[in-house]
């Protein structure tokens, strides 16, 4: 079925009222019935697959993984092994004749992947691939040429005919020719319909109220002219009155008879398996974190910004601080590299993280909206890949600069200073994921982050001489801290110093606890500050979980 009608005409809208899926408030009135029925609160957004008109789609996979994870974490395990679910995958890629790409890569606006043709023939196919019942389109054909809008409606005909799938979707402008492809299309004027019947019909119809096609107009665009209004005229709205009201008012045999009885018993399928998660938690899972890693493996960009970062970051910190020796002087140097390093993992690693979950947050809603997963899976998925990857990103940096600034020459002393480092990893990946998940949108988060870590910088060291006590809490909520304090007792507990100083006056520090003394860094021990970097990492993963279900919860609205 095709809904047409003028830009404004409410198709979008009622694609969103059948869906579930408006999220704009105002009243709703009437009935949704599906197969003679009311809708199922409970297993609606399984039933339904939904093709927006912005499909949001991961670029750096292929056509054929994007329908892969789609069969995988969508269709029900309890119906579909892994066999079938793989035969799903290659029915719908020759349904939609996506052979010839299957193993082209989506793209995006940096690289370029498959024509726009074949990329809403995957956004259609992800949805297709699934065990819905009903399929939604909203404007599949806009921004495609004539020749790849026919062949997308042909195919998804042809799918819909195979799968029997009802299949609604609003298609803009079509030509005649392609107009015909569909059993059933319904013109929209001011969200109310003024023709609802087969194609080849419109013609008749419109001739009998008095508009009859201009010799030589394609038809299609004539019936929608007749409903517009641009200059909001008494003459246009009078026009558009009489069309609605023609055909609310039309005679009996006009009327589509309802569906009878029978074809509704008939047609209507057991869906209780909607009811529940498609897939156990473990294969969601598996799947999220596949398509995560690739997200890593697959666009080395952010790589190759990362070890240029760092080279730059190791000529610059490793010979401003290099090969420090025993000196008064060298005393304090440590000291400041110790507390930049804790800053410096703090800043590189929230912006990796953040950035990607702009899009992954988006598809995730998306995807939620079908009950495709749960959102723990999503979570834990981002947290298994983008710790060991960022951890992996920043260790070459921990590794090498230990010995240019020559901190202490001992191999425990050195494997703990690589480990701290890693726990600070781990908590501003999860810190990242917070804000990611807290922030209205991630052009937000991305002012809101650097803000979050001034202010823990400000109450981690020692900066201020002694903070203010209603907001001494900060400094105990400062990952900075805990890192800043082991690392600092890693380095100087046991070690000795020459008092070089020619001044008198001046303070000389001969051991490492003189300094960890002087410089408040010796509260709590190495294993306690690491337990409260790593506790503060599962604080903000589950304040995350939570500030997901909030922010990115799919809204439903039955009537
Ligand atoms: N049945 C309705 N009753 C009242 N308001 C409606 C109805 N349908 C749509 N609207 C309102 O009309 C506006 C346009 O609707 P919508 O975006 O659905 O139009 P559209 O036909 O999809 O337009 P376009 O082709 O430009 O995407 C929206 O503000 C929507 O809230």
């Amino acid at each position: 079925m095709a809904i047409l009608g003028a830009s404004g005409a409410g198709k979008t809208t009622l694609l969103n009222v059948l869906s579930a899926r408006l999220d704009s408030l105002g009243t709703l009135s009437g009935k949704v019935l599906f197969m003679g029925r009311p809708r199922d609160k409970t297993t609606w957004k399984r039933t339904v697959a939904f093709v927006e008109q912005d499909d949001i789609m991961l670029g750096y996979l292929t056509v054929e993984e994007q329908l892969l994870y789609s069969a995988k974490i969508r269709l029900p395990s309890k119906l579909y092994d892994n066999k079938t679910k793989l035969q799903r995958v290659e029915d719908t890629i020759s349904m939609l004749r996506l052979e010839k790409c299957r193993d082209t890569r989506i793209g995006d606006a940096q690289t370029r992947g498959v024509s726009g043709g074949e990329r809403k023939r995957t956004a259609i196919g992800v949805e297709l691939v699934t065990n819905s019942q009903l399929l939604l389109l909203d404007e599949p054909t806009s921004g495609l040429d004539a020749f790849a809008a026919h062949s997308v409606i042909e195919n998804v005909r042809n799918a819909a005919r195979e799968r029997d799938l009802a299949c609604v979707m609003t298609i803009h402008q079509p030509s005649w020719a392609l107009l015909n492809l569909f059993d059933v299309v319904q013109l929209l004027a001011q969200g109310k319909v003024y023709y609802d019947g087969t194609p080849e019909d419109t013609i008749a119809w419109f001739a009998s109220i008095g508009y009859e096609v201009p010799k030589g107009a394609n038809p299609v665009d004539y019936f929608i002219t007749i409903a517009e209004n641009p200059g909001k005229t008494e003459e246009g709205e009078k026009r558009i009155q009489d069309l609605i009201a023609s055909w609310a008012t039309r005679p009996q045999a006009q009327r589509a008879s309802n569906a009878s009885e029978d074809a509704v018993a008939k047609n209507h399928q057991d869906d209780s398996v909607n009811r529940e998660w498609p897939a156990p938690w473990l294969a969601e899972l598996r799947v999220l974190t596949v398509r995560n890693y690739l997200s890593v493996v697959r666009d080395l960009l952010p790589l190759y910004a990362s070890i240029g970062q760092n080279i730059v970051l190791l000529i610059i910190i490793g010979f401003a601080f290099f090969r420090l020796g025993r000196s008064q002087s060298a005393v304090l140097a440590r000291i400041g590299v110790l507390y930049y390093l804790a800053i410096n993992t703090a800043f590189t690693v929230l912006f990796p993280v953040l950035t990607p979950l702009a899009l992954q947050r988006a598809l995730m809603k998306r995807e939620r909206s079908s009950g495709a997963y749960r959102m723990s899976s999503f979570i834990v998925a981002k947290i298994l890949v983008d710790v060991p990857s960022n951890v992996l990103r920043i260790l070459p940096f921990f590794v090498i600069l230990y010995w240019m600034i020559g901190l202490r020459a001992n191999a425990a002393a050195y494997f703990l200073f690589i480990a701290i480092n890693s726990m600070q990893v781990v908590m501003a990946v999860c810190m990242g994921l917070l804000i990611g998940c807290l922030s209205p949108t991630i052009e937000v988060g991305q002012i809101i982050a650097p803000l979050i870590n001034v202010i823990f910088l400000l109450f981690g060291g020692n900066l201020l001489p002694a903070p203010p006590p209603w907001f001494i809490w900060l400094r105990y909520t400062s990952p900075i801290t805990y890192v800043y304090a082991a690392l600092s007792q890693n380095e100087y507990r046991g070690q000795t110093f020459d008092c070089d100083v020619k001044d008198a006056a001046q303070q000389c520090y001969t051991t490492g606890e003189q300094v960890l003394e002087q410089y408040n860094l010796q509260d709590f021990s190495i294993a306690a500050n690491v337990g409260f970097v790593a506790a503060l990492a599962v604080v903000c993963a589950l304040l995350a979980y939570v500030a997901l279900r909030v922010v990115a919860r799919p809204r439903f609205r039955f009537i």
